[in-house]
């Protein structure tokens, strides 16, 4: 468990955020540029005074304002990972590891050399000096540096943010695998959407120093402000759900609730949880139960709320046995099939327009199968 609640005034700014996360995971700061997430991890680093701050992980208080309690930013044993990998030109990859590790030879080991160059697939880099790695492998020596000292909690500052699109799909499995395979509590700093919906396993979004929304990814994508950063195109809602049938690495079936989804996925695994983002603008609402479709996903529900998007579209949301998907519909549709709340629609979604992403296990499913009631048998 960790908990963060802080203020800090600066000259025009005011940040005033309480985040309470009670197990491993990684924990999203979602937001805007400007909005404060930076300072809001420099603050938990020890790096950025705040001017009231409680910040305790797993019943170690690093700073408490009331009582006077500042554990200096080098006795934290926070593990942090910057936009620019920092890391010591002068030492080759194993030196820069190695590094770290004697830095944290007094504190008990929790990952060992071996284990983090094989999580982070380092072995063929270890001989290396820091100008022959590409940005993709400098961010996953960082990791490892980050890992090595053994750190109560990794801050990840916009890792990715630095790569380009090649790169970031690179790294994004890595970090996948860190969430699944250890169970360091991780806060991710991001702006893109992507990178948290691949990731977070709690989602803080905020705006202006200030938290908007926190909790699970399927709650936050179907808040309003969501759609202030994200833009009207990747609205969207995002389920979980657990895969029944693999589909030979095309289409899997996906079960969310009583649902059933065919959703293109590379590396599904059966019992594998997954995560599924279904786009506003990519569903189509019908009042009648339609014929002769090649769509391959029809889903029926009824509707439960309809709220204005811009001056000519509305967001229908639709209750499907529980989960809930968005709809981005025209205000001249939304009159002419009389969408209101309680209406039974059936839902059409192309296939080939879903995102699915596979939670491989460890830390994170047992977070995200708490976080939707499901018992530890449910990924069987
Ligand atoms: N050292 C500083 N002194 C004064 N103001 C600062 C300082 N660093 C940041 N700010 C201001 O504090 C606010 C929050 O900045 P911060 O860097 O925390 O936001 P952010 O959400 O991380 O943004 P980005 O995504 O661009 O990194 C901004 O208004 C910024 O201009």
């Amino acid at each position: 468990m960790f908990s963060i609640a802080v203020s800090k005034r600066r000259i025009g700014f005011e940040l005033e955020v309480a985040i309470e996360v009670p197990r491993p995971g990684v924990v999203a700061l979602f937001g805007r540029s400007g909005c404060g997430k930076t300072t809001l991890v420099n603050i938990v680093a020890g790096l950025v005074a705040a001017d009231q701050a409680r910040i305790a992980i797993d019943g170690v208080v690093l700073e408490d304002s009331l009582l006077g309690q500042r554990v200096p930013a080098h006795r934290r044993r926070i593990g942090y990972v910057f936009q620019d990998a920092r890391l010591f030109p002068h030492l080759d990859v194993r030196g820069n590891l190695r590094y770290a590790q004697r830095r944290a030879s007094r504190v008990p080991a929790r990952i060992g050399f071996d284990q983090a160059v094989q999580l982070l697939g380092l072995e063929a880099l270890l001989r290396r000096r820091v100008h022959q790695l590409s940005g993709g492998e400098r961010q996953r020596v960082a990791l490892g540096r980050a890992l090595l000292a053994q750190p109560r909690l990794l801050l990840l500052d916009e890792p990715l943010a630095a790569l380009d699109a090649a790169r970031r799909d690179e790294v994004l499995p890595y970090l996948e695998m860190l969430r699944d395979e250890l169970s360091v509590p991780m806060i991710y700093v991001s702006h893109q959407f992507e990178e948290v919906l691949r990731l977070a396993t709690h989602v803080v979004l905020m705006e202006q120093g200030r938290v908007v929304v926190q909790g699970g990814l399927d709650d936050i994508s179907l808040h309003p402000r969501l759609r202030a950063i994200v833009g009207p195109e990747s609205v969207g809602a995002v389920l979980l759900g657990r895969i029944e049938n693999d589909g030979d690495g095309r289409l899997a079936t996906v079960c969310i609730g009583e649902n059933v989804l065919s959703v293109p996925m590379r590396a599904a695994r059966r019992g594998a949880m997954v995560r599924v983002q279904l786009l506003a603008r990519d569903i189509i609402l019908a009042t009648s139960r339609p014929e002769g479709l090649s769509v391959r996903n029809m889903l029926t529900g009824r509707v439960s709320r309809v709220s204005g998007d811009d001056a000519d579209t509305d967001l229908v949301q639709v209750d499907v046995g529980g989960a809930h998907i968005m709809a981005r519909v025209t205000r001249e549709a939304t009159a002419a099939l009389g969408l209101r709340g309680g209406l039974r629609v059936w839902v059409l979604v192309k296939a080939v327009s879903i995102r699915g992403h596979a939670f491989a296990g460890g830390a994170s499913l047992e977070v995200l199968k708490s976080s939707i009631g499901m018992g530890s048998d449910a990924a069987q």
